[in-house]
């Protein structure tokens, strides 16, 4: 059988003409596979044939009109797996590799039709069971051609290699080490669509890179269903990476740079299925949805790519990741092969004409396969294109960026305004927003960093001053009662052991004697006013709730309850509130205010309360004489935590 099926102009030729060639269609070979053995079983009929080396007729069950569809070459189920590598003429793409093009071969059809056999050979029989060498696909007969090139060659060359495959839209390395996780897909200039923290493997034999198909066909996602036993249920893209140093290249310093020369790319796409026919429910329905869709995604950048005014403009290749990894290769500087899968069977005639009206698009799209280009020189028409491209690919953008405003209501008058502004002029305002945002969180941060050294140094004041107010409680007593400094006399002692004067140290916040505190029996304690007389609507200090403390509600009789020291030095909020991190063991807790309280009343303000009980310490420390005075309003002679503040 003689080689069809490659490139009519010679892409390679065109490297002495410029770095562009002449527009180069997409070459297109159909191969039926034989009727399967359950196809036979169910004695399900064949309506297709093939007429001649270039035509299949489709005849319709029923009586229909014959149909006819040229390809770049048609192959019957007789054709053996070396007929189809020697008809598509892969060992032509291979040679354009080695001189720096990017070739892409993939296969495509109904599920079940033949697209992994035809690229990678039957699966094993079983465990341990080597598959026959003359059943293997294109992909080992190119492997094996291309290492036996390469030495003749008598130059040196690197061969590298990548695998992923893309499953239910994300992309997973298929060589990757450690558990296998989605990898984004980007764009740039100089590399277009590509796929970053690939795993590319650099191999120098032929087991080696058997070894690396091996790995990834066998971590590649296949189920079984009704129309296949091993159905693929993720699109695979195997490349190789072959770069021959010339004096012009320097080697690739960055191992995440694109790789310098040629490439040689197999896509063995997942099939496309009728939910229905397959019976596919529950993660087969959605790998099915999936598929379907990125092929949906892929047949309509082909058909708008057959336009010739569309084609100069925006091609949704963004779609999907199938699209964007096959940019290049579909409408870009690469050479294409396509090699559709058919099943000769009337159960899928309906499957399989859609196959063909396909495959029928795809050979009318035509790429402009571009040889290696010599460093940093660009064409001016090249430039000019890519300016173009770039242009229309802006308007594209912003004529979506107009309708999604458009969808969003009350943003008219600002729509018009941003339809006016061209992408630069937005990424220049989202650099300056970004800037004020950052210089904003400067400021904040550093202000929070003052507010934890003010509270912090604040909350070893009020340590330090409760530490001296309780070894002060703590005097060592002479005979059986202190003497009150405040008076001449005894004081009335509280019957809280040990007997302190009631009238020298008072609980800031609770105005409870502080030597209750420490007492053993603190649920019989006194209140204060039974010791003290009161004047009628005057409420002795110690009776006297704290500025901070919310008024009791007028519907409750119950007495708020007691605050005792175990109370204070117990609470995990005394901790927060101190400094978030450090807890200071004596330091009283917030009062829990209720929700309608000013917030520096609350738990939330620690600088401000820690300010009130430090006044209050500070005052009670410099006037223990003068408790039946006023005592300070919060508001009133509130000072900055340094201020005015001595403890002794
Ligand atoms: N030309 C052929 N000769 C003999 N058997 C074939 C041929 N093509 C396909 N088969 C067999 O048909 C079955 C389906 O083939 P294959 O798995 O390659 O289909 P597929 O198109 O890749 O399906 P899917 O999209 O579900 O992965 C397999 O058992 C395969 O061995």
């Amino acid at each position: 059988m003689e080689e069809r099926g490659s490139p009519d102009g010679d892409p390679a030729r065109s490297q002495e003409q410029g770095p562009e060639g002449p527009e180069t269609p997409i070459q297109v070979v159909l191969r039926v596979r034989p009727m399967s053995a359950t196809e036979l079983r169910r004695g399900e009929q064949s309506v297709l044939r093939c007429s001649g080396t270039r035509t299949l007729q489709v005849s319709p069950p029923g009586g229909g009109p014959d149909m006819a569809f040229r390809f770049g070459a048609v192959l019957d189920g007789a054709c053996t797996q070396e007929d189809v590598f020697r008809v598509c003429g892969v060992k032509r793409l291979g040679e354009l590799a080695l001189r720096g093009f990017s070739c892409t071969v993939f296969t495509f059809g109904q599920t079940g039709s033949g697209k992994t056999y035809t690229l990678t050979g039957p699966p094993p029989q079983g465990e341990g069971v080597p598959v026959p060498p003359s059943l293997a696909g294109i992909m080992q007969r190119t492997f094996a051609w291309l290492l036996d090139r390469v030495q003749h060659l008598g130059v040196p060359v690197t061969l590298r290699a990548s695998y992923v495959e893309i499953y239910n839209e994300q992309v997973r390395d298929l060589l990757g080490l450690g558990t296998p996780r989605p990898l984004p897909v980007r764009w740039n200039k100089a590399r277009g669509f590509y796929v970053e923290q690939l795993r590319v493997v650099e191999f120098g034999s032929l087991e080696a890179l058997m070894e690396l198909l091996q790995m990834g066909l066998s971590r590649r996602q296949s189920s079984s269903h009704t129309l296949n036993q091993a159905s693929s249920r993720s699109h695979a893209l195997l490349t190789l990476y072959v770069s021959r140093p010339t004096p012009q290249q320097v080697p690739p310093v960055d191992p995440g740079e694109a790789p310098v020369g040629g490439k040689l790319c197999f896509v063995d796409l997942a099939g496309s299925e009728k939910v229905a026919a397959t019976g596919s429910r529950g993660q087969l329905m959605l790998e099915a949805n999936s598929i379907n869709r990125s092929l949906l995604a892929l047949g309509h950048c082909i058909s708008l790519l057959l336009d010739p005014q569309r084609r100069q403009s925006h091609i949704p290749f963004r779609d999907s990741k199938l699209t964007k990894l096959l940019a290049d290769s579909l409408g870009g500087r690469g050479v294409t092969l396509m090699v559709a899968c058919v099943s000769p069977s009337a159960q899928c005639l309906p499957e399989t004409l859609s196959t063909l009206r396909y495959a029928s698009r795809a050979q009318r799209v035509t790429t402009r396969p571009q040889g290696p280009k010599s460093p940093g020189v660009k064409p001016p028409q090249q430039a000019e294109a890519e300016l173009l491209q770039l242009q229309e690919e802006n308007r594209h953008l912003r004529f979506q960026l107009d309708q999604m405003q458009s969808k969003a209501p009350g943003l008219h008058g600002a729509r018009e305004a941003w339809a006016q502004r061209s992408l630069y002029g937005m990424l220049q305002e989202f650099m300056l927003e970004n800037e004020r945002l950052r210089k904003e969180m400067r400021q904040l941060r550093s202000s929070r960093d003052l507010a934890r050294a003010e509270e912090h140094v604040l909350a070893q004041q009020v340590h330090e001053l409760e530490r001296h107010l309780h070894s002060a409680c703590s005097l060592p007593q002479q005979g059986s009662a202190r003497v009150c400094p405040c008076s001449t006399g005894p004081a009335a002692s509280c019957h809280a052991l040990p007997p302190l004067c009631s009238c020298f140290y008072i609980c800031p916040l609770c105005r409870v004697s502080l030597a209750h505190w420490s007492c053993p029996r603190r649920e019989g304690y006194v209140p204060q006013q039974a010791l003290e007389p009161e004047a009628p609507g005057h409420r002795s200090l110690s009776a006297r709730p704290p500025p901070w403390v919310p008024p009791p509600s007028s519907g409750s009789s119950k007495p708020p309850r007691e605050r005792c020291h175990s109370d204070w030095t117990q609470t995990p909020v005394l901790a927060e509130m101190l400094t978030g991190e450090e807890v200071v063991p004596s330091a009283p807790p917030l009062p829990t205010g209720s929700s309608n309280m000013p917030p520096a009343l609350r738990g939330g303000s620690g600088i401000s309360n820690l300010t009130q009980r430090l006044e209050a310490l500070t005052h009670q420390m410099s006037n223990p004489l003068n408790l039946g005075q006023k005592q300070p309003q919060p508001s009133e002679g509130m000072q900055s935590p340094g201020q005015g503040l001595s403890l002794r």
